[in-house]
């Protein structure tokens, strides 16, 4: 059906975005240009997290919100070092019982980024070619978290009561695995998170280039490593090859192990609780806006395992899948070195759907292997663990805020929003789920070649503009359902 114009407030809003829209891509510059990479360990990169932070609270203590930043202590380096931890921005604006409390988590930490890596254009600046924004954190969360904040101040700049309570819960950690956040989710469960009536995340993309979505679910990973030792020390091949069963050949004899060329999981038992497709399902891929020509191109593969728009989707969002990502000892570098590791460790993960079970699945793997490394009566030793393990995330779209958001996306981009899912995990939504137990909503901003985590990261200034827009008129739905 066609959506209908603004009207009213509303319109108002959406005229002060679009008149103010260069200021808020200037903010966005601002935080852009201060490199907040929580990945690389290194004391000059956290002082300019600290800097971030301190950035975002004040721009938070503008709005009229009061801002808490809570001390989130040290991380520990394996060399015996430690760095401190920039601390987590827990934020209100608005505490009216009469209206529902919607918390926006968002993160100010960014992926490594240096202009030799492949980038045209400073990643610290953002430069704006063609209505793309580029530049690191633009899509990655700096953008999403600033259009939150967009919404918000323009209800505040135009002396407009705010429709919900806003809460925020922006951290510096999360490119680095959230450090202290789970924590924190746990302390405040009866403190600043009990009033919490809906939590929103956008940290993540659409599907499409032009067709906004809304995410109602993601995979959990479960990730391994196997190390296969002779000794501590690595071995001449000249002087030791052919004596003895080399590390590397029983680790590539493992890892072969996993997985077919078709993309089939070869461990025994790994499909058994997947759960089966149901006819409804099915048509959800349909209805999704999704070339699957235009995707193969722009992500530069040459043939994708699956045909059909509906297979892909199926295997990138509701079937498990393992990919194997490194070798740890083995040699790597350029040249030909005529080494035997004496030690390697092979790392790979599994990617996990409902109705999967981690601890069953960590006995599936390490069964499949000790298996495979029996029958090559190797004198190696092997070990095998399971060192992460996050669950499936599956949101509740029949939720208010679910509703709301479509009927915004519709008001905003006058279409029906894609319902997709996601292949890879925020380990945050269900942490948010299973402890504050209130309704997670996965909202993105972003479209599917932003290249976030990528050289020339960029947000389109038409998605951080309507974005913003976006958020107001999610925050006018909310009121209006509550
Ligand atoms: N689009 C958002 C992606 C966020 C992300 O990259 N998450 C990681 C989390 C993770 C899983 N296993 C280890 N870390 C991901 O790889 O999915
Ligand atoms: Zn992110
Ligand atoms: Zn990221």
């Amino acid at each position: 059906s066609p959506s209908s114009p603004p009207t009213g407030l509303l319109e108002k809003v959406f005229q002060y975005i679009d008149l103010h829209q260069d200021e808020f891509v200037q903010t966005l510059k601002e935080w852009v240009a201060v490199e907040s990479d929580s990945v690389q360990p290194v004391l000059h990169l956290r002082r300019e997290l600290l800097r971030m932070t301190g950035l975002a609270a004040d721009r938070l203590r503008n709005l009229g919100a009061h801002v808490d930043l809570v001390d989130a202590g040290f991380q520990q380096l394996p060399d015996g070092q430690s760095l401190p931890i920039p601390p987590i921005i827990l934020a209100e604006l608005g505490n009216d019982p009469k209206k529902p409390t919607v918390c926006f988590y968002g993160h100010l930490d960014v992926q490594p980024a240096r202009q030799e890596d492949g980038w045209v254009t400073d990643p610290h600046t953002l430069t704006e070619v063609d209505g793309k924004l580029y530049g690191r954190g633009t899509t990655d969360n700096k953008g999403p978290v600033l259009a939150w904040i967009n919404a918000v101040s323009t209800f505040r700049a135009l002396d407009e009561d705010l429709p919900v309570n806003v809460k925020f819960v922006i951290e510096g950690m999360e490119e680095a695995g959230s450090l202290a956040l789970e924590e924190l989710v746990q302390k405040e469960k009866a403190g600043f998170f009990s009033s919490v009536d809906y939590i929103v995340i956008s940290d993540n993309l659409w599907i499409s280039r032009r067709t906004p979505a809304l995410t109602c679910g993601t995979r959990g990973n479960s990730y391994f490593m196997v190390e296969v030792k002779c000794r501590d020390q690595d071995f001449h091949s000249g002087t030791f090859g052919g004596i003895l069963n080399e590390p590397m050949a029983d680790l590539v004899a493992l890892l072969g192990s996993l997985v077919d060329s078709s993309g089939r999981i070869l461990i025994p038992g790994i499909y058994d609780h997947v759960a089966p497709v149901t006819e409804e399902e099915k048509r959800t891929y349909e209805a999704i806006d999704l070339d699957l020509e235009e995707y193969r191109n722009s992500s530069q593969v040459k043939k994708f395992l699956f045909h059909t728009k509906e297979e892909l989707l199926m295997h990138l969002w509701r079937y498990p899948s393992l990919s194997i990502h490194g070798i740890e000892g083995a040699f790597h570098e350029p040249g030909a070195k005529t080494v035997i590791p004496g030690r390697v460790i092979g790392k790979f993960s599994i990617r996990l759907v409902p109705h999967m079970n981690i601890s069953v699945v960590e006995k599936q793997v390490k069964q499949h292997l000790d298996y495979i490394f029996s029958k090559r009566n190797s004198s190696n030793q092997m070990t095998v663990s399971m060192t992460l393990g996050l669950h499936p995330w599956v949101a509740n779209i029949r939720d208010n805020q679910y509703l709301a958001a479509k009927r915004a996306i519709k008001t905003v981009f006058g279409t029906e929003p894609d319902m997709i899912r996601d292949g890879s995990t925020i380990p945050i939504a269900k942490i948010f789920q299973d402890t504050i137990q209130k309704s997670v909503m996965m909202l993105p901003l972003g479209a599917v070649d932003d290249g976030e985590h990528s050289q020339k990261e960029k947000i389109n200034r038409w998605n951080y503009i309507e974005g913003s827009k976006l958020f107001a008129a999610f925050f006018l739905e909310m009121a209006k359902l509550h």
